[in-house]
This record gives C-alpha cells, sequence and structure tokens, in this order.
C-alpha cells in the first residue's frame, strides 16, 4: 500500500490551493487499490476537510504515516518530515536566495524532491502550470481596472465568485464601450486571456486594423512572438533563434502603446528579452493605454513600469506618467497597472481542479510504479542527494 499525504499549505500567505479536489482523491483510491490518500486537516483550503471526508477520504493532523507528500508552494523547513518524497514547487532550481535554506534541509532531512516547475512533456513544454488561470483572473482585473478608471461600467472580484461558472455569470448584460485591448503571450496565461475576451464579447482584429482603424465596438489583439519581436539585422522572426539570442531582437509593440487603452501581458520574459517600451516612452504625449495587466508580472520586466506586486485584495496601483513613481490608481495623470504573484488563488477551486488533471493523467501512474524519464528530470533531490540534472545546485545547496 502507498499513502500519498495532501500537506497543509504552511507558507505565509498561506495558498488555498491544493493538488487533488476530494473528487479526485476519491477517483485515485478508486482506481488504485494499493494506494491510500490522507488529507492534512486545513481551515483555509479551498476544499474544506468535511468536503474530502464526505468523498470517503481520511482527514487528519499529521500525514506522517506517508510515504508521498503532495503540496503546492515551498513546505517551511520546521515542517519538513525525514525521508519522504515531496512534491512542490520548490523555486530553487534558479537558485532563488530565499529558498536556499529549504534545500538545503530537504539535503539534511534525506528527502526526494520532485518539483512541478520541471516536470515536463519530452519536448519541452510543461506539464503542470496555473496559467489558464492567471490568465483568466488577469484579464478579468485588467477589464475591471479600466472600468474602475474611467466609470464606464463595473465588474465585480473574481475572488467573490465561487468558481469560473458563476464569474462568467456575472458577465450578462455586460455593454463594454468600443475599447482596444493588447493581449501578448502565446503560452497558458495568454489563453486563459482570450477566453474572457471572448466570454466578453471582445471581438479579435488583425494587427494591421488595431493600429489603423477605429471601431464601434471593443476590441483585441493577439501580439505573439512573430508580430513583438524582428532581428535587428534581417528584420526577420524565427523562433528558436528568438529563444537561444533574443537580445539580438527588438521589440515591435510601441505603435501599440499609442493606439490601444489596456494592455494585458503575457508573455515570458527574461533578462535579455527586449521590453514591451521603455519608461520614457509612458511620458509621450500619444501614450494612450490606461491601465496594464502584467499578468506575467516581472518587476521591473517587459513592462517597464512594473513597480512590484500588490496583494489579491487591492491589485492594482497608479504610476504617476511625469515622475514614473508609484501612486494612487485611477488619477487622471496615472497608467494604472495591475501586478499580483497569484492569480490564480482567485479562481483555487478551478484551479486545482486542473492541476490535478494533469497531475493524474500524466504524472501519477509513473509516480506509483518504477518512475520514469519525465520524474527523473523533475527530481531534483534523491534521498537527500542532488540528482545528476541538478548537481549544479551544489554549492547553492550546501549554503
Ligand atoms: N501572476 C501570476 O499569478 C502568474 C501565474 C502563472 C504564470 N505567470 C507568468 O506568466 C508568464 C507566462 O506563463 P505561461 O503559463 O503562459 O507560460 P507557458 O510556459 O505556457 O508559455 C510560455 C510561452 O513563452 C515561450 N517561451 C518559452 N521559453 C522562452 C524563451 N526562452 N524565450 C522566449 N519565449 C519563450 C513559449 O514558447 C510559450 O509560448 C510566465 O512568466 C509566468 O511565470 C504569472
Amino acid at each position: 500500500m502507498i499513502a500519498i499525504g495532501l500537506i497543509k499549505e504552511g507558507k505565509i500567505p498561506e495558498d488555498n490551493r491544493v493538488a487533488l479536489t476530494p473528487e479526485q482523491c476519491k477517483w485515485v483510491q478508486e482506481n488504485h487499490k494499493d494506494v491510500k490518500i490522507i488529507v492534512q486537516s486545513s481551515k483555509t483550503r479551498c476544499f474544506s476537510d468535511n468536503e474530502y471526508r464526505k468523498a470517503g477520504i481520511e482527514v487528519a493532523e499529521s500525514v506522517s504515516k506517508c510515504d508521498i507528500l503532495l503540496g503546492i508552494k515551498e513546505v517551511p523547513v520546521n515542517d519538513l518530515i525525514e525521508n519522504k518524497t515531496y512534491l512542490f514547487f520548490s523555486h530553487t532550481r534558479k537558485k532563488q536566495p530565499h529558498n536556499q535554506k529549504l534545500l538545503h534541509a530537504i539535503l539534511e532531512k534525506k528527502n526526494s524532491l520532485i518539483d512541478y516547475e520541471c516536470l515536463e512533456h519530452e519536448d519541452g513544454q510543461r506539464i503542470i502550470g496555473f496559467g489558464f488561470f492567471a490568465g483568466v483572473v488577469g484579464a478579468h482585473n485588467g477589464i475591471m481596472a479600466y472600468g474602475n478608471k474611467t466609470g464606464l461600467f463595473k465588474l465585480q472580484r473574481v475572488y467573490k465568485q465561487s468558481n469560473l461558472r458563476e464569474l462568467i455569470h456575472t458577465y450578462f448584460g455586460l455593454k463594454l464601450p468600443n475599447i482596444k485591448v493588447a493581449v501578448t503571450g502565446s503560452g497558458r496565461v495568454s489563453s486563459g486571456v482570450l477566453e474572457v475576451m471572448n466570454l466578453l464579447g471582445i471581438i479579435e482584429v488583425e494587427p494591421n486594423e488595431f493600429l489603423e482603424k477605429r471601431f464601434s465596438y471593443p476590441v483585441y489583439v493577439h501580439l505573439k512572438g512573430q508580430d513583438l519581436y524582428k532581428h535587428h539585422k534581417t528584420g526577420l522572426y524565427n523562433r528558436d533563434h528568438f529563444h537561444a539570442y533574443p537580445q539580438e531582437y527588438v521589440c515591435n509593440f510601441l505603435p501599440y502603446t499609442k493606439t490601444a487603452d489596456v494592455l494585458l501581458n503575457g508573455i515570458y520574459w527574461e533578462e535579455h528579452i527586449p521590453r514591451l517600451f521603455s519608461k520614457s516612452d509612458v511620458q509621450a504625449n500619444d501614450f494612450s493605454i490606461k491601465v496594464i495587466a502584467d499578468i506575467t508580472d516581472d518587476q521591473n520586466g517587459s513592462v517597464p513600469i512594473n513597480l512590484g506586486d500588490q496583494p489579491i485584495e487591492d491589485p492594482v496601483y497608479g504610476v504617476d506618467k511625469t515622475t514614473l513613481q508609484k501612486t494612487t490608481a485611477y488619477q487622471s495623470n496615472t497608467v494604472d497597472v495591475m501586478a499580483v504573484g497569484n492569480l490564480p488563488n482567485e479562481l483555487p477551486k478551478d484551479a486545482s481542479r486542473y492541476f490535478g488533471e494533469q497531475l493524474i493523467k500524466y504524472v501519477l501512474d509513473d509516480l506509483l510504479k518504477d518512475g520514469s524519464d519525465i520524474i527523473t528530470r523533475a527530481t531534483i533531490v534523491e534521498e537527500g542527494k542532488l540528482t545528476k540534472h541538478f548537481e549544479y545546485l551544489n554549492e547553492y545547496a550546501a549554503g
């Protein structure tokens, strides 16, 4: 018998998502007779202890009897139990300083660590992620902020709805003004954004139409890599080349800053990738963007006026167009920025259900059997030792 524990999230602020919903736990137990799931009691999880009990799942204060422990966010060092296999987002593979002690403790306590972020299909596509729901919530919040700023319409908060279906109901009867929305990115975040565009009845137009035409109804343009970047010499875009040599590319986004009202940003960004625009572009008289939902959410990243994160309850701040300093949102001289690092927590039940589905489909069988290439590539630590793929973390983990 293999015992799997769903751990109570210990990171502050506490995450309300979970790796398997009550229904999914029930399904796993019914379809894997050799598996028992124990849920660690939690008052803040999006599914209550009682919902698990009703599904026939044991709820307990401790999961120390379990072999495999599933969490979401980083496990506090003092909560780590020795000799267990943990799965969670450890945020250690880029040597993040704030998690150095955690990796060190995992080695000391002879744990194994499989990081969800490193679970990838053969072609490098990530198996598990919450991007779609970040896109849904971020797009909603961006359009909501535009409504708040202009007073033209009012959208409700996502986290006050119990799930995505209920959120969709709140869109009934809503008539948006003829705004122009620029959507960037081609991953899961942007697919969540496009879902909301369609649900809100915002119509897709081509880049040239978006730049040149006026519309009497709300429109959006979807800008992917090939629309956003070109090689500084050849003027061409090649995806693999761009990923390898982003510093050789320039960004074509500037004209959109002079016609869009809202930017919903979902591109992948890292240091050498050109930014969408520069800080000083915001000061130009013809900078037309009033609201930016920076769903990607890198401080001073693709959106250079991302001046840091906000909590879910208060997601938007203003950036003064003259001083470029953070200020109160929704003033006449501000570009209003929505920047939240845990957007999927506004739709925790849907996000958890999706997460569990991917886990069951692509990971669980391998985890219960002898492992697989997917599991091997995502295993950072095995029984207290860094694996071959992650030996580069040696110094970091020792510190
Ligand atoms: N604010 C939040 O709560 C939140 C939640 C989830 C994701 N995010 C962030 O949003 C961004 C997009 O996430 P996603 O889930 O859409 O990602 P994804 O992995 O689904 O898609 C990323 C896209 O970027 C491209 N890409 C991958 N590697 C690249 C590289 N080296 N250079 C350029 N492009 C590359 C991929 O081809 C893909 O189209 C990420 O930065 C992610 O961290 C934020």
